[in-house]
Formats: structure tokens, C-alpha cells, sequence
């Protein structure tokens, strides 16, 4: 990905989001931008050291850890005199499979928080509900649950 200098000051790069794939790997230059929100809602700065890739849970291996796993949400702000540059591998479920919560995750302190579900399906779900929430509207077992 390409972050253009902003015009003036700082910009939005990429809006706050949780990564909806299993495990992002992310490369960048020397130009930081990079955000994360912590469980209180506080947003801080990651600074990534030269030659260092930062990995990101996103919302299928949380899904699958039966919540064990944080998928921290994140955002780019780009300000400063150089472009940034990032590079990114998304790690994804096999083609058709289930994420499915593996029974030695589940016992009375730890129940099921995910119905199965597959990973295209929750993306087309993404695609028409653009929300925060999603997982937990898709696939979530309990109230907030939509389907
Ligand atoms: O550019 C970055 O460092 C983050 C990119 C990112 O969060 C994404 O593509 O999902
Ligand atoms: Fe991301």
C-alpha cells in the first residue's frame, strides 16, 4: 500500500478497522503511521524497528481461539514529508472450510463465543454491514447475534 504525503498536516490513512482475515503480516518503510486502539479505547503509536514485521490477529483466528486471541482494531495517519509504504500478507481460511471453535477451547469457564461459519460467507456478510460488530453479529452466539 501507498500512503501519499498529505497535503497539509496529518490525514487519515486507512479508517480505524479489525482485519477480517486470520493473520495479517505487515511490512513497512521508515515512515510510521501506524495505530492501535487498546482494550479501554485508547489509540497509541506503533513504532515499528527497521527490518521488523508486526503480525495482526484478525477476526477469523479470534473466531477460531474462541475469543483467546485479540483481534486489535487499527488505523494509519499519515503526516510528515515522505510517503509510506506498507506491505501486507493476509493469511486466510482455506477455500470452504468451517472456522470452527476446536472442542478443547470450550469447557464451563470458557464457553462457546462462535457459531461455524465460513470465511467467505462472513466477508459478503462484511461487505453489506460494514460495522464494528460484525463478528459479532455473524457469528457470535448469544444476544447481540443477528442471524
Ligand atoms: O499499512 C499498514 O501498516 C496497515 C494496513 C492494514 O491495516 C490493512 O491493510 O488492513
Ligand atoms: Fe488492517
Amino acid at each position: 500500500m501507498k500512503y501519499n504525503v498529505p497535503p497539509s498536516g496529518a490525514a487519515v490513512g486507512l479508517v480505524p478497522h479489525t482485519d477480517k482475515n486470520a493473520l495479517t503480516i505487515l511490512c513497512q518503510n521508515d515512515v510510521q503511521g501506524l495505530e492501535i486502539m487498546s482494550k479501554d479505547g485508547a489509540w497509541t503509536h506503533v513504532v515499528v524497528p527497521p527490518g521488523c514485521f508486526l503480525v495482526v490477529v484478525g477476526d477469523i483466528l479470534k473466531a477460531w481461539s474462541n475469543g483467546r486471541m485479540h483481534a486489535v482494531k487499527h488505523k494509519v495517519t499519515i503526516s510528515g514529508t515522505k510517503d509510506r509504504y506498507s506491505c501486507g500478507l493476509f493469511t486466510l481460511p482455506k477455500e470452504g472450510a468451517l472456522v470452527e471453535v476446536p472442542k478443547e477451547l470450550v469447557d464451563s469457564s470458557h464457553p462457546i463465543l462462535y457459531k461455524p461459519f465460513s470465511y467467505a460467507d462472513y466477508v459478503a456478510y462484511f461487505m453489506s454491514n460494514v460495522r464494528d460488530d460484525a463478528l459479532e453479529m455473524y457469528a457470535g452466539v448469544g444476544p447481540s447475534s443477528e442471524i
